[in-house]
């Protein structure tokens, strides 16, 4: 089965039709990367596997988004509960003013867990996936917002590894990033999919080329190409989508 699968997805912000008829299916334990020009949906498209579009007043949906063969529009879902399956990371590192322990355990905190050792349990698995552990070991009662922003951006990915989510949704996340913070993160992606579904935008080629499996090129709200990763970077089946990856508009 499928972990995500969306069918004939059709967005508006009021008279703006963003994303026309976006059909895609995501099979578990992958990297899938989105790519295409600036404002062509691909963050929009994003968001409607958590729901995110929900919170924007002017947003209509049509089509059908499912998880785990649920259609989390139609059926009646909890959003709440539902997101906290999906954990989200961010283009802008974003912690908490808070430790770095508290940022990691915050997702359980909120679900109310307050047993001490099953905390530090979490944490420090948490922090060890997101491959920071041996960097911050000593200092979890330090301030999140000391580290580095390639720190940071990792601490938010044990932030949302820590509350077990099946599916990470990824906004650009290294484009905040030094290339060694970077690499690292990149590195940790393709670690995750052993556990995780993952998806990502990027406005990367080479980042699309090295951590995916599978690359979705979208141009002015449409889904131009979907195909594996270097199918579309060295023999992709349409010519916008040659255009794109070897730089030629974009
Ligand atoms: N909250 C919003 N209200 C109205 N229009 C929006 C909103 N968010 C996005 N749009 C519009 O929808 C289109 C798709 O935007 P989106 O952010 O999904 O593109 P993108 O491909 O992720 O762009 P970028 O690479 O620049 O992040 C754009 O034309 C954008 O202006």
């Amino acid at each position: 089965m499928y972990k995500l699968e969306a069918r004939d997805i059709q967005l508006y912000y009021g008279q703006k039709h963003a994303l026309k008829g976006i059909s895609m299916a995501i099979k578990p334990n992958t990297v899938t990367a989105f790519i295409g020009p600036s404002g062509c949906g691909k963050s929009t498209f994003l968001r409607c596997f958590n729901r995110m579009n929900d919170l924007i007043d002017t947003c209509r949906i049509e089509g059908e988004i499912l998880i785990d063969g649920r259609d989390i529009y139609k059926d009646r879902i909890n959003v709440v509960d539902h997101r906290k399956k999906i954990g989200m990371v961010f283009q802008k590192p974003n912690p908490f003013p808070k430790s770095i322990f508290e940022n990691v355990a915050y997702g359980l905190r909120i679900n109310g867990i307050t047993h001490k050792k099953f905390l530090e349990e979490t944490v420090e698995r948490s922090l060890r996936q997101a491959a920071l552990w041996d960097e911050v070991k000593d200092d979890l009662k330090k301030s999140a917002l000391a580290l580095s922003g390639g720190q940071q951006q990792r601490l938010c990915i044990a932030r949302t590894l820590a509350v077990e989510p099946s599916v990470i949704l990824m906004d650009e996340p290294c484009s905040a990033l030094d290339p060694i913070s970077t690499a690292k993160v990149e590195e940790l992606i393709h670690e995750l999919k052993n556990k995780y579904t993952i998806v990502m935008v990027t406005h990367n080629m080479q980042q699309a080329a090295r951590v995916s499996d599978r690359t979705a090129f979208f141009y002015l709200g449409e889904l131009i190409e979907y195909d594996d990763t270097p199918t579309i970077f060295t023999n992709p089946a349409k010519e916008a989508t040659q255009n794109y990856v070897t730089g030629r508009f974009g």
